[in-house]
């Protein structure tokens, strides 16, 4: 469970795409990997696109190394950096011998549409140097999957669906997610003088575009089955 002050920050951005975030932790992929009964297609097409979305978002831990306004945070993003190679690297690598992806299918593959605007968001938060815009998005793809990730169900039996829901839940994983929460609060600036204001919009407005990414995300992964 993730807690954030009342009338803060990240309450306020939370709140203003709820709709999209209700639908993306609700989504029949989310359903269906739990029951683990997601096609293999499916999911091979999902983790494709996702280990473009995994490169983009190591350069923003990157990112975050470089911009983070104290030791204390850097070294968290460097410890966490370390994890992903560990443990989720070898996850996507098992996961695509498993539904038979090989790698020249996932070394470069054609982005749909989300990818492609989440690469879009990702590699403009890390041009910006912005530690605040660097954390919108990274609060939003660790919470929102934190958020699935939690859900008391009966755990599937196969490696592919049983390893994605591990890598977004447990203890060390609510931890991650609390401390990018805990430091968006922080570097979000208040008050109403005008810059304060317009850097507020900006962070809504990226928090909107994607959550609404997210969502689509999960949504693409069966267009090119279903149709
Ligand atoms: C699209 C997407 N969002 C969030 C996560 C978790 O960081 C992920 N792996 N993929």
């Amino acid at each position: 469970m993730i807690t954030v002050p009342a009338g803060g920050a990240v309450e306020a951005l939370r709140r203003s795409a709820d709709e999209d975030w209700a639908a993306a932790v609700g989504h029949r992929f989310v359903e269906e990997l739990f029951a683990g009964t997601v096609p293999d297609e499916v999911m091979a097409t999902y983790l494709i696109q996702d280990y473009q979305f995994f490169e983009d978002f190591l350069a923003m831990l990157g990112a975050c190394v470089a911009h983070a306004d104290r030791i204390e945070a850097k070294l968290r993003f460097a410890r966490q950096l370390g994890f992903l190679e560990a443990e989720e690297d070898s996850y996507f690598i098992r996961a695509f011998a498993e539904v038979g992806v090989s790698p020249a299918d996932y070394a470069d593959p054609v982005l749909l549409a989300p990818t492609a605007g989440f690469r879009d968001v990702m590699k403009g938060a890390v041009a910006s140097a912005s530690y605040p815009d660097l954390l919108v998005v990274l609060v939003i793809a660790e919470w929102l999957y934190l958020d699935w990730g939690e859900l008391e169900r009966e755990m599937p039996t196969r490696d592919v669906h049983v390893g994605w829901i591990d890598l977004h839940r447990g203890e060390d994983f609510a931890a991650w997610v609390q401390f990018l929460v805990d430091e968006l609060e922080r570097v979000v600036p208040r008050g109403d003088d005008a810059e304060a204001v317009a850097t507020r919009d900006r962070l809504t407005a990226l928090w909107g575009r994607a959550v609404g990414l997210e969502r689509a995300f999960f949504d693409e992964a069966y267009r090119s089955q279903d149709s």
